[in-house]
Parts: C-alpha cells; structure tokens; sequence
C-alpha cells in the first residue's frame, strides 16, 4: 500500500486589505490581515512517484489547464531548491471557488509545498521553501503557516504568528469570477505612486473578539469599489450581510467577489446563512471560524 499524505487547504481571507501604492515595476504594495477558515481544499500525496496531479471536485473544472495548476507549479518550484528530493503524485480535492479573492490556488501551492517538505523531512521554517512559495505566487507565503498574521510588501513580508480568538463569520460568492490583475488594473494607480490612503488600524493577538472586530472596522479593503464597479453583484451581496441580524461587520475579501461578513455568535450566522441560502440558492455559502 503507497503512504499517503494529506493536507487541507483552507480558503484565505483578507480581514483588511490596505493598497498603500504601487511599485515602479508595476506590482502593489499592500498592507493586510490575513486570516483562514478550517475548511477548503484537500490535497493528498504519495511521496517517490513521478511529480503528476490528478483533480476533482465541484470547482475543478474551473481551475484551468492542469499543467498550469498551481500545485504543480509550487512542486516545480520545490524541486529547483531541492534538487535531490522526493516528489510525487498529488490528488486535490478542489471545492473552494475560483479566481474568488479567497486564494484557493495559493492555498493549494502552499499545501503542497507542506506536504513535499514532510515528504522530504525539510522544517516549513527553511528557507528554501519560502523561497518557493515566493515564486509560486503573492499569496503562497502566507498560506504556507495557514495562521492569522500581518501581511506586507506584495506578500513576501510576514508579520509574527496572531493567535487572536476565533473569529465566527460567513464567506459568501455570488458565483461571478474576477481575475486579480484586471482589478488591481482598474485600480488605475500609476507606477511609483502613493495612494495616501489611511493609516492600518493597530491588530493584537490579546485583543477579546470585539475589540478585534472594533479595529477591523477601521480597516477597510481597498480593492473593493474597483471589484463592484468590475462586478455591482458585490454591492449586493456586501448589503444583504450588513443588514443581517448578528451581522458586526462585512467587507470583500482579497480582490473579490467573495465577501465576508462577522457575526456575534453561531447562531446568526447560521440564521443568515439560511436566509441567503433561501433568497440566493446559486451563491456559495459557508459558515467559518476564522483564526
Ligand atoms: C490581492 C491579494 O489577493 C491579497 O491577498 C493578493 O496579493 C493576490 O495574490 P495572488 O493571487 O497570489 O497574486 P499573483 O498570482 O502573484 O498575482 C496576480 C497578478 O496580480 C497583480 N498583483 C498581485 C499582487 C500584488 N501585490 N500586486 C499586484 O500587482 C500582478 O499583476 C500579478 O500578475
Ligand atoms: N489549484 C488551483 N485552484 C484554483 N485556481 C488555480 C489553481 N491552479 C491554477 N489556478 C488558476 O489561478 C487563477 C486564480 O485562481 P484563485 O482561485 O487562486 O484566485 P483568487 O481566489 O482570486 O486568489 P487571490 O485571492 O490569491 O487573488 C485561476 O484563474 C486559475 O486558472
């Protein structure tokens, strides 16, 4: 029987997503907080076969060609630092929407980067491995820990590990993909440029809940009205979370369409979730602790 190894890939969700200008070779410097709910993905390896990715699940049909899958190219990636390694065949299993602002293709890069450095006995903390989440994507370093933490730079700047309480919420997607670059694009900031934008809001791991989601409120996204003007249906959606009971705060995630809102305890998010279930049976809704 091969060994199997397994890890989850968890949707990422941006609690705050400063765009504080962008750099002269065109990429945007951000501020964010990164949090991530329990559930998403799940990814399987059987460590010494030929490097292979079979998919399937109710998003894997949108994920692309699979050459170009993001866990494949992470496992590239992987085998420049370590030339000698084990690689090996990778199943997902992909539920999270696509090209959904929630980093499912990160979280599946960083997931196998995981799995290949249990494979091989390489600690997650070595710098090779970050050096090839860095090249995967934006988003990959900070999925690799999985945990909430301030995120700089283009992603490459990690804050320390927050273990702040629980977060319980909702993540909603109306279903109408956004690609990244179009709505960093429509942002419209010119290379070099500041946007001035204000100040992030001071997060801390000893915060109670609603001191946190007190601070988070002065936080905003600010890919959020490009992302509406791309896709109004986020207008939308962000109007039925505020006006739900429970509801302490809804913002977009990432640069959309997914969006997120907090609630004050299970029970309302679970009423609410039933409730837009009920008004909206095509969008995908989930229940979520976050941390
Ligand atoms: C906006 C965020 O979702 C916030 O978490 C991420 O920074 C995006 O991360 P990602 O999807 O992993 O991004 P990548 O796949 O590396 O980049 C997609 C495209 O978005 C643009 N991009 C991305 C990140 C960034 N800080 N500045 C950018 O301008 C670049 O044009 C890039 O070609
Ligand atoms: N494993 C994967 N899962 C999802 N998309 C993938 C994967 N591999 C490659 N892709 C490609 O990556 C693109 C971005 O998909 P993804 O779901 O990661 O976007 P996202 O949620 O907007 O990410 P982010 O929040 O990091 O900007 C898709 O257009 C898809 O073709």
């Amino acid at each position: 029987m091969p060994h199997v190894l397994t890890e989850r890939a968890p949707a990422k969700i941006n609690l705050t997503l400063h765009v504080l200008g962008r750099r002269a070779d065109g990429w945007h410097m951000l501020e964010s907080l990164v949090a991530f709910s329990r559930s998403g993905d799940a990814l399987s390896l059987v460590a010494g076969e030929p490097l292979a990715l079979s998919i399937e699940g109710p998003t894997a049909p949108a994920s692309g060609a699979l050459d170009d899958n993001l866990v494949l190219r992470a496992a590239r990636n992987f085998a420049k630092h370590y030339a000698d390694a084990k690689l090996g065949a990778f199943h997902l299993v992909k539920r999270l929407p696509v090209a959904a602002g929630i980093g499912g293709g990160s979280s599946d890069a960083a997931a196998a980067l995981r799995l290949l450095a249990r494979a091989n006995g390489i600690s997650l903390m070595d710098m090779g491995l970050s050096e090839a989440a860095r090249e995967t994507g934006a988003d990959v370093p900070v999925c690799l820990a999985r945990r909430a933490r301030m995120m700089r730079g283009v992603g490459e700047d990690l804050g320390p590990l927050l273990a702040f309480p629980p977060l319980i919420g909702l993540i909603v997607n109306p279903g109408e993909p956004l690609e990244t670059k179009s709505v960093f694009a429509t942002m419209n900031i010119a290379p070099g440029a500041e946007t001035g934008f204000g100040a992030h809001p001071t997060v801390s791991a000893v915060m109670p809940a609603e001191g946190l989601i007190a601070a988070l409120r002065k936080g905003r996204n600010d890919m959020e009205a490009a992302a509406c003007r791309l896709a109004p249906i986020i207008g939308d959606v962000l109007a039925i979370l505020s006006a739900a009971p429970g509801c302490r705060l809804a913002r977009m995630s990432g640069s959309g369409a997914t969006c997120f809102a907090l609630f004050k305890d299970c029970r309302t998010a679970a009423r609410a979730k039933k409730a837009i279930l009920r008004a909206h049976p095509a969008w995908w809704v989930k229940t979520c602790v976050l941390n």
